[in-house]
């Protein structure tokens, strides 16, 4: 089996420009492969850039050096070098990325940051409904928010209408930014089925776990990232 997405000898130094051009080495000879249906979790403390590594494979951050390989059928486009365009179509779906907090998109519903992504992909109006409500459901949004902007929610109500959106749409790769953080062990757990459901129908999986029990319940193995001493040298 050929991995879904490959990250070669991935290198990135932060430049401060107003801190006296302070260079922070932040990524140092990162290899990584991804396979379809397994999750790999980033591992390293606080600072070890973890959350640098995962935006760099969205390809919001641009790698100094190395490759970033994404399976397109029997090619690959190489994030590092593609075009703000490409990277863009990839996000449409083949990429999804689930962070802690919500972009809020002003006046639209709940129901309709939640559908988004899939009328974006063609579904249909109705078959997007009814997924976006199972979702809501089952992240424990209350129906009376569902027609509502969520500006007005709690932050934990915020962040699950976020992980409904992001997990609308059969991504083949999935990248996690601490989805559960901030969330209570119930609806923690309900995001852990979601997960190990993404996995069962083949999705690739990086992540971001703040607590050790929901990494330990999703994870197939561990990238240790370099501590960040290591990367001084
Ligand atoms: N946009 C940026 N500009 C400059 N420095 C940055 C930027 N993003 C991250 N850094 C620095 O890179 C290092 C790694 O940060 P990163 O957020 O990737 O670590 P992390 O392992 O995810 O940390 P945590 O577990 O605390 O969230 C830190 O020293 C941070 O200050």
């Amino acid at each position: 089996m050929k991995p879904v997405m490959i990250a070669k000898n991935i290198n990135k130094t932060f430049i401060l420009h107003n801190q006296g051009a302070a260079h922070l080495p932040v990524l140092r000879q990162q290899n990584l492969e991804i396979f379809a249906g397994e999750c790999v979790v980033l591992n390293g403390s606080s600072g070890s850039g973890k959350s640098s590594l995962l935006r760099s494979l969205y390809g919001n951050y641009q790698v100094d050096e190395g490759e970033l390989l994404i399976s397109q059928g029997e090619q690959w486009l190489d994030l590092a070098t593609a075009q703000a365009r490409e990277i863009i179509a990839l996000r449409r779906n083949t990429i999804g990325w689930v962070s802690q907090f919500l972009r809020v998109i002003p006046r639209l519903s709940a129901l309709d940051i939640v559908m988004q992504p899939m009328l974006e992909n063609g579904i249909s109006d109705s078959q997007a409904k009814t997924k976006a409500e199972t979702l809501l459901s089952h992240l424990n949004v209350p129906e009376r928010l569902w027609s509502l902007a969520p500006a007005t929610f709690s932050g934990g109500e915020q962040q699950r209408v976020n992980i409904a959106r992001g997990f609308a749409l059969d991504y083949p790769i999935l990248l996690l930014d601490e989805p559960t953080a901030s969330l209570d062990k119930h609806n923690a757990q309900q995001v852990v089925e979601l997960i190990l459901a993404a996995k069962q129908r083949g999705a690739a999986i990086v992540g971001i776990f703040h607590d050790v029990w929901v990494r330990d319940l999703v994870a197939d193995r561990l990238h240790n990232m370099q501590q960040p001493a290591q990367l001084a040298g």
